[in-house]
């Protein structure tokens, strides 16, 4: 049954609120766990159910995967090329970036492995992944548009190869790359947009070698197959695409003030914390350091006054599942905010251009869109709200709009709350505990 929400205005938003892991990086320590020799310590993992689809999928594959404790995890890994044929389907739920990673591992793997999703996943284009995989030697066998269930055979040997991404896409990097480990030789991805950069860091903190060269194609990533991976603890920080709505509402609603610890900083994920400083947001960074590899700090959040900015279409990767919390910013900004280069945000668990832009028109702003790009017009007395938006199985659109509850005239109500716990488990308390006033209706 589905279950709907109701967002109210919220009261001045207070207190620290911890975040729940980086979903990316928490695929990718199951994933490269599972693929080292010995004992993986991981803290922090967001239990979140595109997460836990991973989890699974480890097990699946023959990896010993166990939760010891909240956010704390330890796999024992078969070692690269090492992994068994799972018995079973792999259902990767909702997550794009569980099973385009577990394509590549599977890929790398002389055995066959059948995947299937939720009826989002199975909307998605997995091609971006196949096509490469084909280049390595590998078999996939797909619905029209390389869409899932499908199947994935890797061949005895794989062939290394030198690829350029068509898309500006890190899971589509991680995919090959994953695959490279295991094909005799190099193998390199050429990204001409850079993209987030995760499985590289951890590819090393795992123990392959991995070289980046910044050229004029773009950066040019090689990673030398058959290393011996060998166990590594890992610390998840809080995912900067979560902390995403706390921040915007903090902002929006008058009188707040949120600390939030320990949120990766990583610039390749940091465009929309980038964007919001330039709208004139009022964050402060304390506490900067590196965990395991990856930038982190203590993010002060206050209630700001936003001015409209025109967003290039380059820092699209850098914050791809941002645009729409940062179209709620938008719309409470000073003046018109254009987004551009949104063409990725149609495949992604909903189309998010259509859903961000028909949800924003619904509750009373001002949208366009133009091609790929989103025009926002902020008002100066916020939006009018009053409506129910359709979920669609897409977890940011749910909790981008009840964000826009908090602060509309007319509470914002969503259809379903189920796909927040792929990223987000335990969002609404969360934010109710620091202010705001999401409720069931019932
Ligand atoms: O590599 C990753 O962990 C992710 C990459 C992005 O997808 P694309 O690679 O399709 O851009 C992003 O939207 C997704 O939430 C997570
Ligand atoms: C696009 C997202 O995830 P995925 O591609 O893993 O489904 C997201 O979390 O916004």
């Amino acid at each position: 049954m589905p279950q709907p929400l109701i967002s109210s205005r919220a009261r001045p938003l207070t207190g620290t609120l911890r975040i729940p892991g980086d979903k990316s990086i928490s695929h990718r320590s199951l994933i490269l766990g599972g693929l080292s020799v010995g004992e993986t310590r991981i803290e922090g993992l967001l239990e979140g159910e595109d997460v836990l689809a991973t989890a699974a999928a480890m097990r699946a594959f023959g990896a010993t995967v166990e939760h010891l404790g909240p956010g704390s995890w330890r796999v024992v890994g078969r070692g690269v090329g090492g992994l068994d044929e799972p018995a079973d389907v792999i259902d990767c739920g909702n997550a794009g970036t569980g099973m385009r990673l577990l394509m590549g591992t599977a890929a790398g793997q002389p055995i066959t492995t059948f995947f299937t999703g939720d009826g989002s996943l199975r909307r998605r284009p997995m091609g971006r992944v196949g096509a490469p995989l084909a280049q390595m030697g590998v078999r996939i066998v797909a619905r029209e548009g390389g869409r899932p269930p499908l199947a994935v055979t890797g061949p005895e040997i794989l062939t290394p190869i030198t690829y350029t991404l068509p898309v500006a896409s890190a899971q589509v990097k991680s995919a090959i790359l994953l695959a490279g480990l295991a094909a005799p030789g190099e193998t390199t991805v050429i990204e001409p947009k850079w993209t987030r950069d995760h499985t590289e860091t951890m590819l090393r903190h795992f123990g392959a070698e991995v070289r980046v060269e910044d050229t004029a194609e773009g950066r040019r990533i090689t990673v030398v197959g058959e290393p011996e991976l060998t166990g590594r603890p890992v610390v998840v920080p809080a995912d900067p695409s979560s902390a995403a709505f706390p921040a915007v509402a903090a902002l929006l609603v008058e009188g707040s003030e949120l600390l939030l610890p320990g949120v990766g900083t990583n610039p390749l994920r940091f465009g929309l914390f980038e964007t919001l400083l330039e709208m004139g947001a009022d964050i402060e960074l304390t506490n900067k350091r590196i965990e395991a590899g990856e930038p982190v700090a203590d993010l002060v959040v206050r209630h700001s006054r936003l001015k409209g900015i025109e967003v290039p279409a380059e820092r699209a990767p850098s914050m791809i599942d941002e645009y729409p919390i940062l179209a709620v910013a938008a719309a409470h900004a000073e003046g018109t905010t254009i987004m551009r280069g949104l063409d990725e945000l149609r495949v992604k668990e909903s189309d998010r251009l259509a859903a961000t832009a028909n949800g924003m028109a619904a509750c009373g702003a001002r949208v366009e869109v133009d091609g790929d790009d989103l025009t926002v017009h902020g008002a100066d007395n916020g939006v009018a709200g009053g409506t129910t938006i359709p979920v669609d199985l897409d977890h940011r659109i749910a909790m981008a709009f009840l964000v826009l509850g908090m602060v509309s005239a007319d509470a914002v109500a969503i259809d379903d709350e189920a796909a927040i716990a792929t990223s987000f488990p335990g969002f609404r308390e969360l934010m109710n505990g620091a202010g705001a006033a999401i409720g069931t209706g019932a």
